[in-house]
């Protein structure tokens, strides 16, 4: 039986075919094991550079270029272009086999010998070149053959580098693009995703095709061809890089991390390691997060990703929250919330007149008292505060465990409960349980999540193999949790891997909403700080657009022809997001665009129209992804706004955290875009972007 395989650029550019075509491809290739056996149809490609193309016929105007082995019988669908151009194509390139990775990457030679003179002239004259501090034997042992050093050697510039990703092979390209970024020759051996110990026959395409999960599919039959036709958008179902893909079935002495920017798959390999997990039947898995429409986007991803009934069954999606109160209410029934937390503290403050506010006493109890579970006063004055800024002296913080104990006993007095205190109940529960619910825990967004939430889920799991899995990004950590994993419990040092391809947003947008950060610098969650170095993304486009306006209402209507624009452009309602700062701003935004007759929807609608704007605060943005997004209302006085910053004579510490969070928040909301960034304000800008 011939096999097919697709490759992943073909699939990519299936989808943007009309229904027609489509239709008519799917036909030729769902016959395709037949039309090999009768061996017609393939047709050998004149002139070409590598003879293991294949032309194979789909209509009239239309031919699909194959790459057909030596022996054996493994075919690989590469294009499918008007007839000309189809050959055009085939004569331009080559295929190889990469000598580190030993997967199949395909050169425009043609483009390579026309680039190669022009730049070897341009180096003549400089002083120094991009790899200079590389040997070659480093460049070898990367992958980089023969033809790609000798270009190498004569680039001078990274932009250089970048213009020839069309026509390089591709992981030769990527190793060069990582040693260039300034990623040691290790790092980028890692980013290769663990290349092969087995030897690499460079002859051997067939082999090299197997080993390329990353950009070919082999599909058994023409159903399971039928079933990859039908999502043709969903790439991230089938195709997983190396790195995502070890990552998300490897085998884990105890807890593991994916970390990586955003849009670089960390919920797309949480996805898979969730079904990887089911799949092994070893018992239950849950798959949490931070929110409810995280945990609903998640559960999509599930279900598109996972056919099998029963692994579906063995996988659980809640919401940390959720899943907190289910443990709560089997043991004691529904908790009774206190409603008003904010004026329960004013009481307090103000009955012990104590010189504290009501947020300070809060967060003290918040990340002190529970986050390091002090039961008494004597443990409180010892208490480590890392991350509180004021400090305290022994008398300040007797005065504070006064208003904790107060409000604790008014708590137990009324029997009411906080979400902090449900959990806390939860994970007690928990950890009596000597069968605990899940063998396997997945939490996506980890970066928000609390201490209390951090312990609740180590004890819904025994200590072992495989039991946590966490994917999440300090650079979006836009609530205010700074944690250590180690002192919660989850030790994941030597089991952490950062993923650095983003497949979301462009290279413009990506770098414009990094200086939004300025430098800061962020944790590691791990004790460490996190890094961006060696980041790429998979695509270009327009820098984002910054439009200024005078007044409100002017934004207002500014933000409506930027929307209309986009549709006259061809952009379907349901691909633009806008996301403000404040319920209010949302809420003004939702008017106008009525106004304007423009279908739009809160983003925290359960079943959302398809065809309408997504508008919601920058808090409700996180995870999501929207073609276009506007950003509105990034106004001094609104990004940050007043009330979301410590003032710096309250708490320094305090202060900076709350200044680096608005910022994290600002660049989430600006990375949900794929395509379009468009961000706008009246009088003066926020100070994060002026
Ligand atoms: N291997 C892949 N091939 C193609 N597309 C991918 C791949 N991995 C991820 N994607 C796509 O990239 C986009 C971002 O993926 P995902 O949401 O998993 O990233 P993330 O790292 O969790 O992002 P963020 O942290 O910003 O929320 C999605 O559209 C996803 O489908």
């Amino acid at each position: 039986m011939p096999k097919l395989g697709i490759d992943r650029d073909f699939l990519r550019e299936y989808a943007r075919m009309d229904r027609k075509l489509q239709d008519r491809v799917q036909e030729v290739f769902a016959k395709f094991d037949a039309a090999t056996h009768a061996g017609i149809h393939l047709e050998k490609i004149t002139n070409a550079r590598d003879d293991r193309f294949r032309s194979i016929r789909v209509d009239q105007f239309w031919r699909g270029i194959v790459l057909a082995p030596e022996s054996g019988d493994s075919f690989t669908l590469l294009k499918v272009l008007p007839h000309d151009a189809a050959y055009t194509w085939a004569q331009r390139r080559q295929v190889s086999v990469n000598a580190a990775t030993g997967q199949i990457e395909i050169r425009d030679v043609a483009a390579i010998d026309a680039t190669l003179p022009e730049l070897d002239r341009f180096a003549e004259g400089r002083t120094s070149r991009l790899f200079d501090n590389i040997s070659d034997k480093d460049l070898r042992r990367l992958g980089v053959d023969d033809q790609t050093l000798q270009f190498a050697r004569v680039l001078t510039s990274e932009l250089q580098l970048e213009a020839a990703r069309a026509f390089l092979p591709q992981n030769q390209w990527e190793a060069l693009y990582g040693l260039a970024a300034g990623l040691s020759a290790e790092d980028v051996w890692a980013a290769l995703g663990a290349p092969t110990d087995e030897p690499i026959d460079p002859d051997d395409v067939g082999a090299a095709v197997q080993r390329t999960t990353e950009r070919v599919l082999l599909v058994d039959g023409s159903e399971e061809l039928l079933e990859v036709f039908r999502q043709p958008l969903d790439l991230w179902r089938i195709y997983l890089h190396p790195v995502q893909h070890q990552v998300a079935h490897a085998s884990y002495k105890g807890p593991a991390r994916v970390t990586g920017g955003p849009g670089t798959g960390k919920t797309v390999v949480a996805i898979h390691r969730a079904r990887h997990l089911g799949e092994r039947a070893d018992g239950k898995v849950l798959v949490t997060t931070f929110t409810s429409n995280l945990a609903a986007s998640l559960q999509a991803g599930l279900d598109l990703l996972v056919d099998d009934l029963e692994v579906r069954r063995r996988i659980a999606v809640q919401h940390i929250d959720q899943f907190a109160h289910q443990v709560f209410r089997q043991q004691h029934g529904k908790p009774r919330m206190l409603s008003d937390e904010t004026s329960v503290w004013h009481d307090i403050r103000h009955r012990l007149d104590l010189p504290f506010t009501e947020t300070f006493l809060f967060e003290e109890w918040r990340q002190v008292v529970l986050a390091h579970r002090v039961q008494d006063a004597e443990s409180y004055l010892r208490a480590k505060r890392s991350g509180r800024g004021r400090p305290l002296n022994a008398r300040q913080r007797g005065q504070v465990w006064q208003a904790i104990e107060a409000f604790q006993q008014r708590l137990h007095d009324e029997r009411l409960w906080t979400h902090e205190t449900v959990r806390a109940e939860a994970t007690d529960i928990l950890s009596r349980q000597k069968d605990k619910p899940f063998r396997h825990i997945v939490v996506d967004e980890a970066q928000d999540l609390s201490p209390e939430q951090w312990r609740l889920l180590r004890a819904a799991t025994s200590e072992g193999p495989d039991d946590i899995f966490i994917a999440g990004d300090a650079h979006q950590r836009i609530y205010q949790h700074r944690i250590s994993l180690r002192e919660v419990g989850v030790r994941v040092s030597g089991r952490s891997t950062r993923l650095t391809v983003n497949y979301r947003t462009t290279a413009e947008i990506l770098a414009w909403s990094f200086q939004l950060l300025r430098g800061e610098a962020i944790d590691d969650m791990d004790g460490d700080l996190d890094t961006v170095a060696g980041y790429r993304c998979e695509t270009h486009g327009l820098p984002p657009e910054l439009r200024s306006f005078r007044t409100r209402a002017d934004e207002l209507r500014g933000l409506c022809e930027q929307i209309q624009s986009w549709t006259s452009a061809g952009v379907q309602l349901g691909e633009i997001g806008v996301a403000a700062r404040s319920n209010g701003v949302v809420d003004a935004i939702v008017n106008e665009l009525a106004r304007a007759g423009i279908p739009a929807h809160a983003l925290d609608r359960s079943n959302p129209p398809a065809d309408a704007v997504a508008i919601g605060t920058m808090h409700k943005m996180k995870g999501l992804e929207f073609r276009c997004v506007a950003v509105a209302g990034a106004t001094a006085q609104q990004v940050p706004p007043a009330t979301a910053i410590t003032p710096v004579e309250d708490d320094r510490a305090t202060h900076l955290q709350d200044v680096q969070r608005e910022r994290c928040l600002l660049f989430v909301a600006c990375t949900r875009a794929r395509e379009h960034l468009y961000v706008s304000w009246h009088g003066a800008p926020s100070e994060f972007i002026a």
